[in-house]
């Protein structure tokens, strides 16, 4: 249908539109009211058109074809400012759109079946009153829903002629548009717009290649030129002319290379028709053509949905890998059961744990070390010593709260209570560390003797999230600066146990511990005795001794707990 207002416009869609082009080359689409269908608008900028009789003529010429591979023409519109041609819509978008998505993975037979298509709409084409399309290029080829590709933006010359100063405007597209023309045509003044058999012939070569090596159009390889640089060298009759790369052994078969260079061969009389490229490429194609139309439309279909579901499963473990990433990060900065209720969204409030017993350790001379070694030997050597700390560690009921440069600050009972087996855990755990630092070599001092001390006491504290960018699991109260003491006033490769610890560790009747003496405490002011321990239910067989640290007073301030839980309210929001 051709109309001549944008009123007629109008009345070919189903709803009041806007056609607000932003370029030259869009392609915009509404529902038409014609068959209900989704149709494809193409703008033209033909300045002030006219019907006349030879468009008329194109349009009569065009309006009646018919044909699988051929897109449908709806109507047109002439009056500026919605120029516009309408045509059947395509929605995989064209050939070119199809080639450049690497997700869509294209096997020979679907490659075949694509060239096919071209062949047989262009024989369509050539055999109607159309005669040539003279614009054929992979953006000129659509794709429907069923993976058919059609030829479209044939005929209607008069229509589509752009005015030189919209010429200039779109200079480098024009280059590019003309990667497609065969050399013959380059060299004309006036090139007919409706180009020549011959002429669609070579772009028909030009699509295979693109199709081959999927790089876009004019791929060559080793070779970077502009668009317009090509268009010389294929302009100029210089042999060996000059066309994109075809090398046989990209080729699954020497035939279609040798098809595709007999189709952009120089003299036009060399290339073939396309009534006998119809019966080549089938005959390349002989795999994918083996049952009726049917058959192969299901079949390029099912590839299609092949691809889609590889793609979904490709994403889905990318997914589930990334996801699963995020949560062992997490759960190495958080105790898993806090990890787990922040994951699921729930908030994770400070808790009051009555009974705890915290660790503490440093290494003795760490300084001296440090001062002694580069920044890197220090960085290997705690990242050995911590690797393997946290190896020892992972065999017990416990949680690694932090180190802080060599200070290693170790939990047990809490995010989950352990009921008086914390003690035990804690006093166990240390125990092996402390065997474990027998073994460990300072890699650039390997006669280094590394001596830990090692601090611990049990009693409440409270415990929650902390910080909204790096959330962390905090402890608080006083029995934190109480373990951090005994750590301090420890000796080295012994334990220092507090009273508090002892008597826990006394229920299970397997842990030997020897009095200390008197021990003056900074911040407690107060005397201390201390035993050697052993447990005797572990196979341990270096001696050590684990000291115990008598009466202390611990408490924990109510402001901690209450600033705990603002700081957690606010991390809840966030995530
Ligand atoms: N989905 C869909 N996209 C289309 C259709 N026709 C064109 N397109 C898209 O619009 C783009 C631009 O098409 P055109 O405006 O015809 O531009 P072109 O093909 O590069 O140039 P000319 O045809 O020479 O004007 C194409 O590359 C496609 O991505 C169609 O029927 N369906
Ligand atoms: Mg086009």
């Amino acid at each position: 249908m051709l109309v001549s207002s944008n009123k007629g416009l109008h009345s070919l869609l189903s709803k009041p539109v806007d056609l607000a082009w932003d370029n030259e080359h869009t392609c915009i689409t509404y529902d038409a009211i014609s068959q209900g269908a989704i149709v494809a608008i193409k703008p033209v900028d033909r300045g002030c058109a006219t019907i006349h009789k030879p468009l008329l003529l194109e349009i009569k010429r065009i309006k009646d074809l018919q044909n699988d591979h051929i897109v449908r023409f709806v109507g047109a519109c002439i009056d500026p400012p919605n120029q516009c041609i309408i045509t059947e819509y395509c929605p995989k978008g064209s050939l070119q759109d199809v080639l450049e998505n690497e997700e869509i993975k294209l096997d020979w037979m679907f490659r075949y079946s694509v060239m096919q298509d071209i062949v047989r709409g262009m024989t369509y084409l050539h055999g109607s009153e159309v005669k040539s399309h003279g614009n054929l290029k992979s953006t000129n080829c659509v794709v429907d829903s069923r993976f058919v590709v059609k030829i479209t933006d044939f005929g209607l010359h008069h229509l589509r002629k752009i005015e030189m100063a919209v010429w200039k405007r779109v200079l480098h597209t024009t280059n590019v548009r003309m990667l497609w023309t065969a050399p013959e045509l380059l060299r004309m003044a006036n090139r007919p717009s409706e180009g020549t058999v011959k002429g669609d012939v070579y772009s028909f070569a030009i699509i295979c290649q693109e199709i081959v090596y999927r790089s876009g159009v004019f791929h060559l390889q080793n070779l970077d030129l502009s668009p317009q640089e090509i268009i010389e060298k294929v302009r100029n009759a210089v042999k060996p002319y000059f066309r994109p790369s075809m090398e046989t052994f990209d080729c699954p078969t020497d035939e279609l290379a040798y098809v595709i260079r007999k189709c952009w061969a120089e003299d036009p009389a060399d290339r073939p028709d396309f009534q006998m490229l119809k019966g080549q490429i089938r005959k390349l194609n002989r795999e994918g053509d083996k049952g009726n139309i049917l058959d192969n439309l299901l079949s390029r279909m099912e590839q299609y949905a092949n691809n889609l579901e590889a793609l979904v499963a490709e994403r889905t473990s990318d997914y589930l890998e990334e996801k699963r990433k995020a949560e062992d990060l997490l759960y190495s900065m958080l105790p898993k059961s806090v990890a787990g209720h922040l994951i699921r969204g729930e908030a994770v409030n400070a808790e009051t744990y009555e009974q705890v017993t915290i660790y503490f350790s440093d290494i003795c001379g760490f300084t001296a070390l440090s001062a002694e070694s580069t920044a890197m030997q220090v960085v290997d050597f705690l990242n050995d010593l911590y690797t393997a700390f946290d190896t020892v560690v992972s065999r017990f009921d416990v949680y690694k709260v932090e180190t802080i440069g060599d200070a290693y600050m170790v939990v047990s009972g809490l995010p989950v209570r352990n009921g008086n087996l914390h003690a035990r855990e804690i006093a166990r755990m240390s125990l092996a560390l402390l065997k474990e630092t027998h073994t460990i070599k300072v890699r650039h001092r390997p006669n280094y003797q590394l001596k830990l001390r090692i601090g611990m006491h049990s009693g409440s504290v409270c415990a929650g999230v902390v910080g909204l960018k790096m959330p962390r699991y905090c402890l608080f109260g006083d029995t934190v600066n109480t373990s951090s003491r005994m750590e301090s006033n420890g000796e080295p490769l012994k334990i220092h146990v507090s009273s508090q610890t002892k008597d826990i560790l006394d229920t299970f009747g397997t842990f030997r511990l020897e009095l200390r003496g008197d021990v003056e405490m900074k911040v407690f002011a107060k005397l201390h005795v201390s035993w050697s321990i052993s447990d005797s239910s572990l196979n341990f067989h270096v001696s050590m001794n684990i000291q115990i640290f008598s009466k202390l007073h611990v408490s924990m301030k109510h402001s901690d707990i209450s600033k705990l839980h603002v700081l957690n309210r606010k991390h809840s929001d966030i995530l």
